[in-house]
């Protein structure tokens, strides 16, 4: 139904947990995503599952089902990475491809990439972000 939450199309919880699975896993080992040595430091110590539980109630409550998210926001949580635009852009890549891989329709692809790009300045560095033309 078109008045469906998007947290509904995208299947609830279990199609969010089910994507975040498999995009956690993919991160994890893209070599472009570790070649930031603070997120390789990040992936090399493990937390997998702990990682999995906040990125699935981020994107639960961001996409409009329950509040459950009890992480730090974006902005904090990122903070002493140093992530540069094409890191986002690495970040950005597994995550439409991974959308694509468990098959989420175009709809709800365009309209979950559109929160993910939303939060572009706020995972960025402020001393990396390169301005908008
Ligand atoms: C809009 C895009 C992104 C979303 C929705 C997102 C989501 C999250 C969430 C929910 C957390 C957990 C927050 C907490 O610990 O309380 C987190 C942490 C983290 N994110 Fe992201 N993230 C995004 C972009 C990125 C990018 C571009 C990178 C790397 C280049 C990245 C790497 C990490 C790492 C390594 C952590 C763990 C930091 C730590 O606890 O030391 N994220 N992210």
């Amino acid at each position: 139904m078109a008045d469906e939450s998007l947290f509904d199309r995208l299947g609830g919880f279990y199609g969010i947990a089910g994507a975040v699975d498999v995009l956690v896993d993919r991160l994890y080992s893209n070599a472009s995503a570790n070649a930031n040595p603070a997120v390789d430091k990040f992936h090399t110590e493990g937390g997998h599952a702990g990682f999995k539980f906040l990125v699935t109630a981020w994107s639960i409550e961001e996409t409009g089902g329950p509040k459950c998210y009890p992480g730090r926001d974006m902005r904090e949580s990122h903070a002493h990475l140093n992530v540069s635009e094409q890191d986002f852009d690495t970040v950005r890549l597994e995550i439409a491809a991974t959308l694509s891989y468990v098959g989420v329709p175009k709809q709800e692809h365009d309209e979950f990439m559109a929160i993910i790009d939303s939060y572009r300045d706020m995972v960025v560095d402020p001393d990396k972000r390169i301005a908008a033309e």
